[in-house]
């Protein structure tokens, strides 16, 4: 029997443990043995490794966050104490490693694989969609309909007290979360980093909606604008002559029980990690693309910036 280990690194997010789960189902099933390393990077290190089996990941499918914990580890930068993890590994005789985690995570990972060649493979799981190679990360549908679900309350309070509410989403630099809530709530308005904006620029038309009838304005902005969202709530009351309240969403968008979606998209994601390690990809993050599901090289994704897709980009010019 081979040894395999999995391990959760950077933000959280709803998936997680559903992968968590499905990975220790599917390793003894394919008569590996699962082990977790506990809070990321830094459990390598500390040695905070455990063998596992069904017990340990039972009832936990439909929990957020991640049973194993996970961390942003600054002391896995230094190649001395990633040399440490790999005698940890190395004293347990795990040879494959699975790494649930965003893009920083997978330059950690590709340091480590090209330093001691463990069989690793990375599962894009982020709720800012943000990696470049995949057109889909772990956690981000469940984040969606927490804020999908957020927003649909404030609109009752938008509405009913003939307000405009400014709400931030999460994402980092990137806009992805803001522009599908946006399009998906019927928002008035969306700000996101990828394009620079002039709030005046939307004066007139907001001007004119009011004069037709507009009672309430519901705006998403990402959290990587370069604009305090309560400059663009003053605005709202100053300019366009409308209450305005700000609502920061927060790390609720990082939690709560993962859709079925995520839950599918983990089940998936980890039985191309495992099938992949047990075959020829020894240094891979499963992509998930519009041609399916892909394996790229640690290198090819952790190479390249991410960019939104252009054709959601486009979108943005209708709302
Ligand atoms: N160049 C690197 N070399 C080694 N480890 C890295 C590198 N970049 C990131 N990491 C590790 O990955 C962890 C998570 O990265 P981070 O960027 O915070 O999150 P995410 O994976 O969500 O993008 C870092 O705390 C660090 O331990
Ligand atoms: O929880 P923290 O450390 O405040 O980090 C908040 C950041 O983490 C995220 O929720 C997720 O980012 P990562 O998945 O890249 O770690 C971002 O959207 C947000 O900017």
């Amino acid at each position: 029997m081979s040894n395999i280990a999995i391990l959760c690194s950077g933000g959280d997010v709803s998936g997680m443990n559903p992968a968590i789960k499905h990975f220790v189902e599917y390793s003894l099933k394919k008569d590996l043995t699962p082990f977790f390393v506990y809070n990321g990077y830094e459990g390598l290190i500390d040695n905070d490794i455990q063998e596992v089996s069904y017990r340990d990941v039972s009832g936990i499918i439909n929990r957020g966050g991640t049973k194993i914990g996970s961390a942003r580890s600054k002391r896995f930068m230094n190649p001395e104490y990633r040399q440490i993890a790999k005698d940890n590994l190395d004293a347990l005789n795990i040879n494959m490693l699975v790494v649930l985690g965003g893009d920083g995570s997978f330059r950690g990972l590709d340091a480590f694989y090209k330093e001691h060649s463990i069989k690793s493979c990375g599962i894009p799981s982020t709720i800012d969609n943000d990696i470049h190679g995949t057109d889909y990360c772990l956690g981000v549908d469940s984040a969606l309909n927490i804020i999908r679900t957020s927003i649909d309350a404030i609109r009752d309070t938008a509405s009913s007290f003939n307000r405009a509410f400014i709400i931030e989403t999460m994402g980092r630099d990137c806009g992805y979360l803001a522009l599908i809530s946006a399009l998906t709530s019927g928002a008035e308005l969306c700000l996101i980093p990828e394009r620079e904006h002039n709030i005046s620029d939307y004066e007139d038309n907001f001007k004119t909606q009011m004069a037709h009838g507009r009672k309430y304005f519901i705006a998403i902005v990402s959290e990587g604008i370069k604009q305090d969202p309560q400059e663009i709530a003053k605005w709202f009351e100053e300019t366009i002559g409308i209450e305005s309240r700000v609502s920061i969403l927060g790390h609720i968008q990082r939690g709560g029980n993962p859709t079925s979606y995520d839950r599918l998209m983990a089940y998936k994601f980890v039985n191309y990690a495992i099938d992949g390690l047990l075959g020829s990809h020894t240094n891979s993050v499963i992509c998930y693309t519009k041609d399916g599901f892909i394996y790229k090289s640690i290198d090819e994704v952790t190479g390249s910036a991410f960019k939104l897709d252009p054709d959601l980009l486009r979108l943005l010019e209708d709302v």
